[in-house]
């Protein structure tokens, strides 16, 4: 199977942190301290107004970090973080309209899923690399592990519940491509502007996946 680069980029890294941002004087900052932490890839989602600028500002000031939309649920939103400058999507789930507006961007997708209906339909649109959201919740590894076995053409990044302590077991199944999550950037960290937080944060994730990976 062929693999986009920027899906490449995700699985290199390992770990994609998902990030709310709020004020979007923060997005550089931000980039920049998960960059310092050898962390090269934010999701940015889009669940607060000042997303789409914050993107938008990333995508242009920090080069070396791929700027990746997140929590794309309709059809308009795909087109305008395609504008934004994203470079890869990710979607809580799987809509054929949002699909097709993907389609046109010309943009990697991971849409979600969670249920074998979900594989199914993505997997009919030809989507094979997909989030497993709400990780965890949803049956956590073993619920992964029992999801995917119909479909071993799929590969997943488990989102929802992963962090530090069990991004190990996730990462040691070969369907996994890479893990996400939002413990990398404590609402408090940002908050406090507490950057070198962020980074360390991502330092221990990078080294983690770097341990994990021999
Ligand atoms: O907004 C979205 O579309 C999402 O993608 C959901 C996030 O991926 C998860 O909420 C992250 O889960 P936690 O790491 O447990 O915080």
């Amino acid at each position: 199977m062929s693999i986009a680069p920027e899906i490449a980029r995700l699985k290199a890294c390992g770990v994609v942190p998902v990030v709310v941002i709020d004020e979007v004087e923060i997005a550089v900052p931000l980039a920049e301290a998960l960059l310092a932490g050898g962390i090269d890839v934010i999701e940015i989602t889009l669940r607060r107004p000042a997303a789409m600028a914050a993107l938008d500002l990333v995508a242009k000031k920090v080069p070396g970090i791929l700027p990746v939309a997140g929590t794309v649920v309709t059809p308009a939103q795909a087109a305008e973080v395609h504008n934004a400058g994203a470079l890869a999507v990710v979607s809580p789930g799987f809509t054929e309209s949002v699909d097709e507006a993907m389609r046109k961007t010309g943009l990697p997708w991971l849409p979600g899923v969670a249920t074998a209906s979900d594989c199914m339909r993505a997997v009919s649109a030809g989507r094979l690399t997909c989030k497993f959201f709400p990780a965890e919740q949803a049956g956590g590894v073993a619920g992964l592990k029992a999801l995917s076995g119909p479909f071993p053409q799929m590969q997943f990044c488990p989102t929802g519940g992963v962090s530090l302590a069990n991004l190990g077991s996730y990462l040691a199944l070969p369907q996994v491509i890479c893990v996400g999550g939002s413990w990398l950037v404590p609402a408090d960290a940002v908050k406090n502007r507490d950057w070198a937080q962020v980074t360390k944060l991502s330092k221990e994730a990078r080294e983690k996946v770097a341990e994990l990976r021999g």
